[in-house]
């Protein structure tokens, strides 16, 4: 099938590698001119566990092309994926400027039938208004179909691959048999494709975000309440995670969920709910608590040094929003810079893949570490910010040597606090230990 990807991004990127790699001819075409010449030129703009293996096979056997001229791009496509940004507008709720600009583009450019396919995550309503802007000045048939993407950064090639569930969201039959013929070989091993209309499947994507980021987020309430109570909130994760209409995944209690996705999606599925006249109460909470609960370690530094940061130098180990990943947006990570620096400390950072990342933001009020142990050497006390495997299991001696004090504010719970304790260290951890 001859496939055109409009956006290439996180998930443009992986959506049109992945295509590529299952025999179809896909061009991807971004405004990013810069973007579009380093890909062109076989290199990778974001990093994604195994997607270099998978776009250098299909860059050089010719089915994955780049352009930043969409009437290139889309000529000839059968189908058309828009993967572009829906960041929050001013007021919070999703913006959809790119998706229409683009939409209004596409109508005088198609030449045969195509589906145009709402793969960004978008607002109910967000099909028939792209619907509506491409008829304006199309001359042949096309469809419009809702296929929200629910693969995560850090497992994004594994998670397209072989994803849980395809959502498609049509009440077109010509564009179900398309929809069908393309996904067939991504749906072998019996994972469904559920297919409803469009505006439950727009819905359905941020049904699933908000889920999860209410998840994480009643968990970190209850690691809350544990070291107000003295209860371990591990203890807990494994006592309801094995409950099947619990279940296992998603109940890591730490510094709060971050990322291009969650703090977004809840805003935007809040926002909605208004449009409705419809007061989403859970939404409300899980923002605030998830606000509050990126620096809660804060606190906890400031007392263990008698309140005065000033001169004190802070070590961060990672930087990222979640391991496996280079992207920040939204890393608890940058909330405890900042907070550390407004309290006069000095911040050495680490991450193995954000670091560039964080230069671009933060710049030169942070030191940059080539190790993790660099970034400790001389330090006051270290934070964890995410849950590297690197960090895991760490040189302890090596680690002794370069701290001042054996302090370590783990805002990941990476280690068991009774190791830490036999190696004396004062260990700072999410609803493990009670706290004063
Ligand atoms: N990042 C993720 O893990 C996931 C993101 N999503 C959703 O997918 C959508 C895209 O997200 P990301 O890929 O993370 O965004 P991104 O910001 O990484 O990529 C978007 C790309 O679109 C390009 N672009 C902007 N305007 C354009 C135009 N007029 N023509 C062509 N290209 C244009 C940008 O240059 C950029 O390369 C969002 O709605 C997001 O919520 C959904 C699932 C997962
Ligand atoms: O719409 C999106 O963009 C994507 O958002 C999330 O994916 P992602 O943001 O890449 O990462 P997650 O693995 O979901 O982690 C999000 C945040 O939650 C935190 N988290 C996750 C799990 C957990 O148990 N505890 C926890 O604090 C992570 O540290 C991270 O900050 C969803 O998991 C994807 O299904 C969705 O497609």
């Amino acid at each position: 099938m001859k496939i055109a990807v409009v956006g290439t991004g996180y998930v443009g990127l992986v959506t049109g590698t992945c295509f590529a790699e299952t025999g179809n001819q896909v061009t991807c075409v971004d405004i990013d001119e810069r973007k579009v010449e380093k890909l062109r030129k076989g290199k990778l703009t974001i990093y994604e566990p195994g997607l270099d293996v998978i776009f250098d096979r299909n860059t050089k056997e010719g089915r994955l092309k780049f352009t930043t001229n969409l009437a290139e791009g889309i000529k000839d496509a059968q189908v058309i994926f828009l993967a572009l940004p829906t960041p929050p507008g001013e007021d919070g709720s999703a913006d959809l400027k790119y998706i229409l600009g683009v939409a209004n583009d596409l109508g005088p450019l198609l030449e045969n039938y195509a589906v145009i396919i709402d793969k960004s995550t978008v607002p109910v309503g967000t099909a028939e208004k792209v619907r509506e802007r491409v008829a304006k000045n199309a001359k042949v048939e096309f469809d419009v179909v809702s296929n929200p993407e629910f693969l995560r950064e850090g497992v994004a090639v594994e998670d397209f691959m072989k994803p849980d569930r395809v959502v498609i969201g049509t009440t077109s039959e010509k564009a179900k048999k398309v929809m069908e013929k393309l996904y067939a070989p991504l749906v072998r091993q019996g994972n469904p494709i559920i297919f409803m209309d469009e505006r439950s499947a727009e819905m359905t994507k941020y049904a699933a975000n908000a889920f999860l980021a209410m998840k994480i987020t009643f968990m970190n309430e209850i690691a809350n309440l544990c070291e107000k109570a003295g209860a371990n909130v591990d203890d807990i994760r494994r006592g309801i995670g094995t409950d099947s209409r619990i279940g296992k995944r998603f109940l890591f209690a730490g510094i709060g969920y971050g990322g291009s996705c969650f703090p977004k999606d809840v805003q935007a599925l809040e926002k909605t709910a208004n449009e409705f006249d419809y007061d989403f109460k859970i939404l409300k909470s899980v923002m605030k608590v998830n606000e509050k609960q990126k620096t809660k370690m804060m606190p906890h530094v400031k007392a263990y040094f008698d309140g005065d940061l000033k001169g004190k130098t802070i070590a961060l180990w990672g930087l990222a929003f979640k391991p496996h990943t280079d992207d920040i947006r939204e890393a608890p990570a940058l909330y405890n810079i900042k907070e550390l620096r407004k309290a006069g400390a000095k911040v050495v950072v680490y991450d193995p893949e954000a670091m560039e990342n964080v230069r671009g933001v933060v710049g030169k009020k942070v030191k940059y570490a080539k190790s993790p142990y660099e970034a400790i050497e001389g330090a006051d006390a270290l934070m964890i910010m995410t849950e590297w495997p690197e960090f895991r299991t760490p040189d302890f001696d090596k680690m002794e040597a370069a701290l001042k004090n054996k302090v370590i504010f783990d805002g990941r719970n990476l280690y068991e606090l009774k190791d830490m304790r036999d190696l004396g260290y004062t260990y700072f951890s999410v609803g493990r230990d009670t706290v004063k």
